[in-house]
């Protein structure tokens, strides 16, 4: 039988979505919502019935009928650390989005969103890799100031299937290998798979800057001019992760435009774009040493991965340690979709989401 999937990626200024027959996909829509548009909601959780609903409608309008899809699959975020693969969506987990999210994230929409969907035609609806994806062990939890443990927040959807992809390509089992993940899109993260499972990482705060996030920053510099009195809390949060990176350099958060200044002899474009790269380039060598430098290869992904540019020159300082494969693109429809028909193909078994195994953990 081959099962139809739906799959819904919400970011935070688009609804990304896809049918998927078995592994085609037949129908892709994006949605854009203005500024306009989301400005009428006062947090990202009440933008539930105006995206849901411009969902059913592209696909009424496609004449793709609700009752011809097997399975809901949606982008998550805010839940506590949660293992890598699919989780079923219930009710306690949408309480826990609605109510008591651990991260403000427009992916949280993308279980309410499949539940709602799903529960309308009596079909399951799952979670598959989200940005809350923790396997790593108490050593890598320790920051370097008692109470402020690392988080674990990386791109664990894309990192995870372009694994799963690479391993595939060169007929070898993905829990056999030690790979290397960078995800560069509008935010970058890396985490390192060691025989399966995502043991480290550097979150979006911890490492290299993206094109609107800040990444890693001197700390009593951020300190101090936390308390300057320059800026409230809302303002800071916003100068680190919305308006730091290459936009608060550049003004903007489109790498194509970068290069086409660098090509034009932008000096200045050049050398934030260069940092970029050698700061890419220090987080793969910080995460080759959790795996002893035992790595078999260097995956390059995300919309920046489309860049020669970029890959070369982050290539050129880490090619010693391993190969580097690019696989670029942010792949996340294909990897929500993949990752449910491997659950309706019994190949994976979804977890069933419980809060009170959080806190047996
Ligand atoms: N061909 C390309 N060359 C360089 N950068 C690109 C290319 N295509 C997309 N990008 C950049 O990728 C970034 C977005 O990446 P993506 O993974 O789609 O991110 P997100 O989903 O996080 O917005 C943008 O900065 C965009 O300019
Ligand atoms: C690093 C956590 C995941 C995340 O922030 O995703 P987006 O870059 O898609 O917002």
């Amino acid at each position: 039988m081959t099962y139809r999937v739906l799959a819904v990626n919400p970011g935070s200024t688009s609804t990304k979505f896809a049918v998927y027959d078995g592994e085609n996909q037949v129908f892709a829509k994006t949605l854009n919502h203005s500024v306009e548009e989301l400005s009428k909601f006062k947090s990202i959780m009440d933008q539930f019935e105006m995206r849901k609903n411009e969902i059913e409608e592209a696909l009424k309008e496609n004449n793709i009928e609700l009752k011809s899809i097997n399975a809901v699959v949606g982008r998550c975020g805010g839940l506590p650390p949660v293992k890598s693969g699919a989780y079923l969506i219930n009710e306690e987990m949408i309480d826990r989005l609605n109510n008591r999210p651990t991260l403000d994230h427009a992916s949280n929409l993308g279980a309410t969103i499949s539940y709602s969907i799903a529960n309308e035609i009596g079909v399951n609806s799952y979670i598959y890799d989200p940005v809350c994806v923790d396997e790593s062990g108490d050593i890598a939890k320790v920051s370097g100031l008692k109470g402020l443990d690392r988080v674990c927040l990386t791109h664990a959807l894309n990192t995870r299937a372009m694994a799963i992809k690479y391993a595939k390509m060169n007929n070898k089992n993905y829990k056999d290998l030690n790979l290397i993940v960078a995800h560069l899109g509008g935010g970058i993260s890396l985490n390192v798979h060691e025989k399966g499972k995502i043991v480290d990482f550097v979150s979006d705060e911890e490492g290299p800057f993206s094109p609107e996030r800040a990444g890693r920053l001197p700390a009593k510099m951020l300190v101090d001019l936390c308390y300057s009195g320059k800026y409230i809390h809302k303002e800071m949060v916003k100068n680190v992760r919305g308006k730091g990176g290459i936009v608060s350099y550049l003004n903007t958060v489109d790498a194509r435009e970068v290069e086409e200044r660098i090509a034009n002899g932008d000096e200045y474009a050049k050398l934030i774009y260069d940092a970029l790269a050698l700061q890419v380039a220090k987080s793969i060598g910080e995460l080759a040493t959790v795996v002893n430098g035992d790595v078999d290869a260097i995956i390059i992904t995300g919309g920046i991965a489309y860049s020669k540019y970029m890959s070369e020159s982050i290539s050129k300082r880490i090619k010693f340690i391993a190969p580097v494969e690019i696989l670029a693109g942010e792949n996340e429809l294909e990897a929500l979709a993949f990752g449910a028909l491997r659950v309706l193909e019994g190949e994976e078994e979804a977890t069933i989401y419980s809060e009170t195994d959080f806190i047996k953990a």
